[in-house]
């Protein structure tokens, strides 16, 4: 474990506070079942500057409702009932080898939430950074002990969760290893109900967690804001076309505007700085034209700007 609490190792990437923020392109099930779809999103994720990209790996006959399975239903592959369906989206062994070494190829890590801990098991034959708990599955104990079984990274997504259940999680999970993922779990989730003070409501409750934020939103201007109000992670649904079939499709974010997503955190997280109040050198020259009174702190402040501490 690290020195310090609050940072996350995800392969030889580090998270935490005053570390670049993990950015992870969450292509979920957007694939439709389709490889070269998936290899696709990688590409695209890869080329925006993701940290990773993300997967959810299901055994469809442990997380669909028995009462469910034969219920049927229009796909684009024609009509078939919803446990058959659920398979039709689902990546076996061979497909998630070839992920593998495709995202190695492109230079972005991989790694998926399990649904079930069949499905930990699957993802345990790689070596996957971390793993994700699904706001969905916060309460399922069975799975947080099989994840944290694993000694990996886990990231624990709060959406449609009490602060009593995710305490609850917390404590399963054990808090050395987890970060805490905000959520709003609508699709798309709406600005009023963001509640993006909540991450600082997560990280004055959980001191030694590093909190990060999963957005379900349309449009990027909030997710930016919630690396502005301090989140260490940032995961955004991924699509190559929102009027793709597929339930996630529409609040996902397209290759363009993931672009413009990861440049402008790099931005914002380059502009929060450290909190220390400094005259920078390059306003030495402003000072030196607008300012009519010098006032008794400016020799210090100019030591400063060299780099010298400030004596006031
Ligand atoms: C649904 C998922 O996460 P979240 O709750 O963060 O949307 C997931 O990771 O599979």
């Amino acid at each position: 474990m690290s020195t310090n609490s609050r940072l996350r190792q995800f392969g030889s990437k580090t998270a935490g506070p005053g570390h670049p923020v993990y950015v992870v392109g969450e292509i979920g099930i957007n694939h439709n079942g389709d490889l070269e779809n998936a290899f696709k999103l990688i590409d695209a994720a890869a080329e925006a500057g993701c940290d990773a990209v993300k997967f959810q790996k299901r055994t469809p006959e442990i997380c669909t409702p028995r009462d469910q399975w034969d219920i049927e239903r229009d796909t684009p592959w024609g009509r078939m009932t919803y446990i058959d369906y659920r398979h039709r989206v689902e990546f076996g062994e061979d497909e998630y080898r070839q992920i593998d070494e495709y995202s190695k190829s492109k230079n972005i890590a991989w790694f998926a939430s399990p649904w079930d801990t069949e499905a930990v098991a699957f993802l345990e034959k790689f070596d996957v950074p971390a793993h994700k708990v699904a706001s969905a599955s916060l309460t399922d104990d069975e799975l947080l002990r099989a994840l944290r079984g694993t000694g990996r990274t886990v990231i624990l997504s709060t959406g449609m969760s009490t602060p009593k259940q995710i305490r609850h999680a917390v404590e399963v999970l054990g808090s050395d290893n987890i970060l805490m993922c905000h959520a709003t779990s609508t699709y798309p989730a709406q600005a009023e109900e963001l509640n993006l003070r909540v991450i600082n409501t997560l990280q004055a409750e959980f001191p030694n967690v590093p909190i990060g934020y999963s957005g379900h939103e349309t449009g990027l201007q909030t997710t930016l804001a919630a690396v502005a109000l301090g989140a260490t992670f940032v995961e955004r649904h991924i699509t190559l076309d929102r009027a793709m079939w597929g339930s996630d499709q529409a609040a996902s974010v397209e290759p363009q505007g993931l672009t413009r997503l990861v440049r402008d955190i790099r931005t914002i997280e380059a502009s929060l700085g450290d909190g220390v109040k400094k005259v920078y050198e390059s306003e030495l020259g402003p000072m030196k034209k607008l300012r009519r009174v010098p006032g008794v702190v400016a020799e210090a402040e100019i030591a400063a700007a060299a780099g010298e501490p400030v004596a006031v």
